[in-house]
């Protein structure tokens, strides 16, 4: 299958100064992608560019088979965008800002106010249609962003940094709505975003941008085994009979066993790695050997934990 969203070799330069770098990303329908950086990594002007808004100073950007560049006008017919900052009129309710972005969009006005009624369903906005908008918190403002950029059926949603500035239970909801459009209804999802283990939650891959690089891509499995090679799973386990002679023969039997790639005793704890998750058979190793276990860990490597890692 053609990927939905192909990046071939794009580059930005500002003057001297390169802020996307030879980026090579290709995009499945119905995949959440998460664009992960710090600030300046070049998160926005990659968007810019998908979205034909800034012109690449090399390689290409298609969406939808259309290349952003040459045709923005049909990229933008089949893409949402979602800014960071978002402009609604304050003193109009939810519902009458939606119907006015769909009357925007040629949308006659019977066929709008349905379609806006039934967008504030799906944002779980329907109790607040009738409110000002002014009056919104600003997750509810982000969730009618997602209203906003749904109404005109886009195939592609690209959110820039759409969790800034929302509460953790504002965070949960809207990633969770994003989750839910991407798997049941197959829109493909781009967002940017720099808080790493939040979006690590929902994205099916992330690529890991740093000064206009892509330093990594991938789901988070196969980056944390790529970077972490044989330590990829570290099991943690506490004996209740917690001699060092007992904790020095397990290691030598799971070590023999080639269970673990290493083991050591820490604390008195076996801190056990392993390029696999060696969970079961290790803990079954253990229990044979007549041993009893009183305290298990398994520590799994997150977004945080890579990125660390690479700097
Ligand atoms: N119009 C411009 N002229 C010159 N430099 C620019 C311009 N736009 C962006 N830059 C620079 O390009 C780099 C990448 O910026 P960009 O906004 O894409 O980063 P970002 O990853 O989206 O960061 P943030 O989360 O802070 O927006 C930064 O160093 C920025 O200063």
């Amino acid at each position: 299958m053609k990927p939905i969203i192909k990046l071939k070799n794009l580059t930005k330069k500002y003057g001297d100064f390169i802020a996307v770098n030879n980026l090579n990303i290709e995009i499945k329908k119905g995949e959440i992608f998460g664009l992960l950086g710090p600030n300046g990594a070049g998160k926005s002007t990659t968007i810019l560019m998908l979205l034909g808004l800034t012109e690449p100073s090399n390689g290409n950007a298609w969406v939808c088979n259309y290349n952003a560049t040459k045709n923005p006008i049909e990229v933008k017919k089949h893409v949402g965008y979602l800014p960071d900052n978002l402009g609604f009129y304050n003193n109009r309710t939810g519902l009458e800002n939606l119907i006015y972005i769909a009357r925007l969009n040629n949308i006659p006005t019977e066929i709008a106010t349905k379609k806006a009624k039934e967008l504030l369903t799906r944002v779980g906005l329907d109790n607040n249609a009738n409110q000002k908008v002014g009056t919104y918190s600003r997750g509810m403002k982000q969730r009618l962003g997602l209203a906003d950029i749904l109404i005109k059926n886009p195939s592609v949603i690209i959110l820039d940094e759409p969790t800034l500035g929302l509460d953790p239970k504002g965070i949960k909801e809207f990633l969770q709505l994003i989750y839910k459009l991407s798997k049941e209804e197959g829109i493909t999802v781009l967002l940017s975003s720099h808080h790493l283990h939040q979006v690590q939650q929902v994205c099916d891959r992330v690529g890991l941008f740093v000064d206009g690089n892509l330093i990594a891509q991938g789901d988070i499995n196969t980056l944390a085994k790529s970077i972490f090679n044989e330590e990829s799973h570290t099991i943690e386990i506490k004996l209740k009979e917690n001699h060092e002679s007992n904790l020095n023969t397990i290691k030598n039997l799971l070590i023999q066993n080639k269970l673990a790639s290493k083991v050591s005793i820490i604390s008195e704890k076996l801190i056990i790695n392993c390029s696999d998750d060696n969970t079961t058979p290790i803990v079954k190793s253990i229990v044979n050997a007549n041993f009893n276990i009183n305290h298990l860990h398994v520590k799994s490597y997150g977004l945080d934990d890579i990125y660390q890692r690479y700097f």
